[in-house]
C-alpha cells in the first residue's frame, strides 16, 4: 500500500509497519530511495515498528524548498504525525547527517543511532556547486557512471551487473530539482559543533572502498560522538545496505538489543 501525507506543505512518501519494541527509521542517501534498506530490513528480527522515508527530492515524495533543517523536519514531523516514540534511527550518507540532526534537535525521538558512510560533513562547498551546476544544466544521467563508481565497490561492479542496472536507473530518475536540492543541503552543513552533545548509543559504519565517505571520515564522526563504536565492512563501497545488508542487519540488531 503507498503511504503518503501532507506535512511541511509536502507531500512526503514512507512505509510504515506496526510491530513491537523500539521502533526503527530509515534514512537513505542521496540519488536513492527507501527500497535501498529493503534487505536490511529482510534481515531484521522480532518484527518492531519500522519507518522508512522518502525524503523530500527524493523517491515518489514532492520536492518542495530543500534544506537540512527541512529535511530533519520532515523525519521528526513524520513520526509525530504517526506518534512513534522513540526510535533507533538508521542512516546511510546524507541520510546518516538527518539522523545526526534529528539527534540533536529532537533527543525525545532517538533512542539511538546506525550511521553508515556519513561525516559531520560531507565534501566541499566547491565540489557540491559544481555537481549541482551540472545537474541544473545536463541532468543526473551524465554524471551517472562516477557517481556509481563511488557507491559500490570494483567487486559489485563486476560481478552484480543487474543490481548495478537497476541502482543506476534509481539514482537516474531522482527529479533533478530534489537532487540538487540535497546537494545543496549537504554542502551547508557541518555538524562538528552539534555531534559532541548527541547522548544515545550511537554506532558508526564505514564500507572499506567507500571514496564518496572514505573509512577515515567515519571514524573522525565515531571520535566526535561520545562513546559511538566504529565498525568497517571489507570488500564494500559506500552503500553497505545494498552490498552487505546480512552485516548491516546484525549491526543493526545488536544495537536494537541493546535499546530494548
Ligand atoms: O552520490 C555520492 O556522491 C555519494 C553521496 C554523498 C552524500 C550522499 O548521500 O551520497
Amino acid at each position: 500500500m503507498t503511504q503518503v501525507t501532507v506535512l511541511n506543505e509536502v507531500a512526503l512518501h514512507y512505509r510504515f509497519r506496526p510491530g513491537k519494541g523500539t521502533p526503527i527509521v530509515f534514512l537513505n542517501s542521496l540519488g536513492t530511495d527507501f527500497r535501498i534498506w529493503d534487505q536490511v530490513i529482510d534481515g531484521l528480527d522480532n518484527d518492531p515498528p519500522i519507518l522508512c522515508i522518502d525524503k523530500r527530492g527524493h523517491g515518489l515524495s514532492d520536492d518542495g524548498m530543500i534544506s537540512m533543517t527541512a529535511l530533519v523536519d520532515d523525519a521528526a514531523t513524520l513520526m509525530d504525525h504517526l506518534d512513534m516514540q522513540r526510535a533507533l534511527i538508521c542512516g546511510v550518507s546524507v541520510g546518516g547527517m538527518i539522523a545526526q540532526g534529528l539527534a540533536v534537535d529532537r533527543p525525545d525521538l532517538v533512542a539511538g543511532l546506525v550511521l553508515c558512510c556519513t561525516g559531520a560533513q560531507i565534501g566541499d562547498a566547491e565540489s557540491w556547486n559544481a555537481r549541482i551546476k551540472t545537474v541544473q544544466s545536463e541532468g543526473i544521467a551524465i554524471m551517472a557512471d562516477a557517481i556509481l563508481e563511488r557507491w559500490f565497490s570494483a567487486e559489485f561492479i563486476a560481478h552484480r551487473p543487474a543490481e548495478f542496472a537497476v541502482y543506476r536507473n534509481m539514482l537516474v530518475r531522482t527529479s533533478p530539482a530534489g537532487y540538487a536540492g540535497v546537494c545543496g543541503a549537504i554542502r551547508d552543513t557541518d555538524f562538528s559543533a552539534q555531534s559532541p552533545r548527541i547522548s544515545v548509543p550511537t554506532h558508526c559504519i564505514a564500507g572499506s572502498d567507500d571514496l564518496a565517505t572514505p573509512p577515515a571520515l567515519v571514524k573522525d564522526l565515531a571520535n566526535l560522538i561520545p562513546n559511538a563504536s566504529y565498525q568497517v565492512i571489507p570488500d564494500c563501497g559506500h552503500l553497505p545496505c545494498i552490498e552487505a545488508p546480512v552485516l548491516i542487519s546484525d549491526a543493526i540488531k545488536q544495537m536494537h538489543r541493546t535499546l530494548t
